[in-house]
């Protein structure tokens, strides 16, 4: 056996937390090869529900859980980190978007990014969930003196999910059949969902589905399928959001070629380098294939006006929580 990843999670006292941590120490996260170290960042209020889930992760008897530690200090909590998951922040409620969020939950991200920059490991690798993610990741991003910018991640995998799932249902194929969706933009209610380079068991989806479905079903419900799940559930997605986690993290270390898909690829939001014009160092959702553990854009794509007008509303709403985040203070 390897030695242990030091895989940190913020927010483990919290909904997705508790659906994330008994997936990584069972090898999900991973691979079924790699132990783990888990450390679990709270704060105060939160500690005690990390350390209660830190007595159940010990009763399973997980053959690769090495060691977990809960704890309130960020320089502890990211002393040698390979991956961590930023998760710890407050989700929003009913009527509420995420960017509503930026005030609240902006000011945890830089302290976080600092103690990265300071105490991880040389090749970490950072997700970021907690919401407003994509700029959440950025303000990290701009704290973590000595790291690569691509080492910063944010969530839209859980979006890439469900625009895979709606197509499915829409279409009656199995989600293996479905291939080359792509999540663009800002984990937000102007995110989008793109069918145009999507397969359906070989065949473009755009022969099976009509236009007028796109506009006025599917973007509509995949970008605001966070709000669907407040208004029924009573609270934001835990479950599906700890899954995409998982995928998310998996594909990174393990890639994103599966047998019989050598050219596979998902969404990640990660800091543009001026790909499809988005503006240097914005974290934006792009199509994304993982390759000896690096993510690369899968360029070249050819972008329709119509989507190209989406993509860019959601281009300028990211600028306009940089200019927002950095009017308070939060960008190094
Ligand atoms: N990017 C995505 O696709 C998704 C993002 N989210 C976001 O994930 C975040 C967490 O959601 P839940 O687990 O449901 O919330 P929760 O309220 O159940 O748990 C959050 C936990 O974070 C802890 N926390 C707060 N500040 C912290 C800090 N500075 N350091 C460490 N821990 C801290 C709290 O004590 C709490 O235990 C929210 O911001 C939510 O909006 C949720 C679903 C999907
Ligand atoms: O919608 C929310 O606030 C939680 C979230 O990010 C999602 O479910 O996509």
């Amino acid at each position: 056996m390897s030695e242990p990843t030091v895989v940190t999670v913020t927010g483990a006292g919290g909904q997705i937390g508790y659906s994330l941590l008994f997936r990584i120490a069972s090898g999900q996260l991973l691979g079924p090869d790699r132990p783990v170290v888990l450390r679990l960042l709270e704060i105060p209020q939160g500690l005690g529900a990390a350390e209660g889930t830190a007595l159940e992760l010990q009763d399973c008897a997980f053959p690769l859980l090495a060691r977990v530690e809960a704890t309130t200090e960020m320089s502890r909590a990211f002393d040698g980190v390979d991956v961590a998951l930023l998760v710890g922040a407050r989700p929003r409620g009913p009527g509420m978007e995420r960017a509503d969020l930026l005030a609240a939950n902006g000011g945890i991200f830089a302290p976080q990014g600092a103690a990265i920059g300071a105490g991880a490991a040389d090749d970490v690798r950072v997700l970021v969930v907690g919401n407003p993610a994509n700029t959440n990741a950025l303000i990290a991003q701009s704290a973590a003196a000595g790291v690569p910018a691509e080492r910063f991640t944010a969530l839209t995998r859980l979006d890439h999910n469900r625009a895979v799932a709606q197509l499915a249902a829409k279409t009656g194929a199995p989600v293996s059949e479905i291939d080359g969706v792509v999540i663009w933009g800002n984990h937000s209610a102007t995110q989008v969902p793109d069918l145009s380079h999507a397969t359906v068991g070989g065949r473009p989806a755009l022969e099976l589905v009509d236009e007028e479905w796109i506009a006025d079903e599917f973007i509509p419900r995949v970008a605001k399928r966070g709000a669907e799940i407040i208004a029924v559930r009573g609270s934001s997605s835990a479950g599906s959001a700890a899954a995409a986690a998982i995928d998310h993290v998996h594909d990174w270390v393990n890639g994103t070629a599966t047998p019989g898909r050598p050219e596979r690829w998902t969404s990640v939001a990660l800091p543009s380098e001026g790909w499809y014009g988005v503006p240097e160092g914005l974290v934006s959702s792009f199509p994304a294939r993982s390759v000896d553990g690096r993510w690369e854009v899968v360029e070249g794509l050819d972008i329709a006006p119509v989507w190209q007008r989406r993509i860019d509303a959601s281009v300028a709403e990211l600028e306009e929580e940089r200019a927002a985040v950095r009017a308070l203070g939060l960008l190094g």
